[in-house]
């Protein structure tokens, strides 16, 4: 009786443990965020009612393939990730996890989204989560250790998940104006990992990843290219009302939200230090969900 109690207790904490394990090798939150984004643009692209049971199949298939990029992404960093601060707790470099039980889970949870999206959803977004997949494992994930490129690159896997919901609903009219949130995530993630990877330079050094900050230890032309970014994302209000997508209320509202990240970008660029690279950094984890929300509000449904 005492043996089968203590066994029953040790059996729910290795559960405990790889549960979670799977939570952290699957990078929830950021999972939770891409989830988010392809949600919006399955709304962004369906009509007056929004299938509920669709928005939820491509909701599920889309954390899966996400959940499964992202421990693919630890399996191949572990060595880096271990030299970090950041990282070094994470499962794999702390030795919680093997690399082949990783792997093992990746590719399951990654091989069922797929096949969910491609079931509940259709051909199109499961092949785009699977691409989206290879970007980031085998393209984005080897390019950080060698180009700060590898940032341009993983802003494009950041933007597909909404093309992904948006394809998943209205495959059949891709249009002009699924693009526009795709290409505000485009720019705020630049905007966003440039400034972390500035505050954490040192950290990425030791790491052996190459980003732009490793180049530019004084913040210059990181600043800059954040300010480029601004002005990039500032007519997208303007496109969304002028191609149908939203309301003149969202255009007024964006323009508002990216006038504010510019100012942030601006007290960068002429004092490049810590604080304010910090002050811009909280200031685009605003405004992300407040432009999305935005979007959503105004939307209006396709006929
Ligand atoms: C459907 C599908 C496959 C979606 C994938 C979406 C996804 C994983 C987006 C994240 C993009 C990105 C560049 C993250 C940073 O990785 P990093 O390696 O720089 O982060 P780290 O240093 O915290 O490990």
């Amino acid at each position: 009786m005492w043996r089968g109690h203590t066994s029953a207790a040790s059996a729910s904490n290795v559960l405990r443990h790889y549960w979670l394990c799977y939570w952290e090798l699957s990078k929830a939150r950021l999972s939770a965020l891409v989830v988010a984004t392809s949600g919006a643009g399955y709304v962004l692209g369906s009509g007056s009612i929004v299938d509920i049971a669709g928005l939820c199949y491509t909701c599920t298939g889309t954390m899966m393939v996400a959940a499964s990029a992202n421990t693919l992404n630890q399996v191949f960093d572990v060595k880096n990730d271990a030299k970090m601060k950041r990282t070094m707790r994470r499962p794999l470099p702390s030795g919680r996890i093997s690399p082949v039980h990783a792997a093992m889970w990746a590719t399951s949870v990654g091989a069922a989204g797929t096949t969910l999206l491609a079931c509940k959803a259709n051909y199109l977004a499961a092949g785009l989560a699977a691409s989206n997949l290879i970007l980031y494992a085998f393209v984005y994930t080897p390019l950080k250790q060698i180009h700060h490129v590898n940032t341009w690159v993983g802003a494009v896997v950041g933007a597909i998940p909404p093309l992904l919901g948006n394809w998943a609903v209205a495959a059949s009219e891709v249009s002009l104006n699924s693009m526009i949130l795709p290409t505000a995530l485009y720019f705020w993630q630049l905007s966003h990992f440039m400034a972390l990877a500035y505050l954490c330079r040192d950290d990425y050094v030791a790491g052996g990843y190459r980003m732009l900050s490793f180049a530019d230890p004084s913040g210059k032309i990181t600043a800059w290219v954040l300010l480029r970014n601004c002005l990039y994302m500032l007519p997208l209000g303007l496109l969304a009302y002028k191609w149908g997508l939203t309301s003149g209320w969202f255009s007024f509202e964006a323009s508002l939200l990216t006038t504010g990240l510019t100012i942030g970008v601006l007290s960068f660029v002429l004092d490049p230090t810590h604080k304010s690279a910090r002050r811009m950094f909280h200031g685009s984890l605003l405004y992300l969900p407040a432009l999305m929300a935005g979007l959503i509000l105004h939307r209006l449904p396709n006929q």
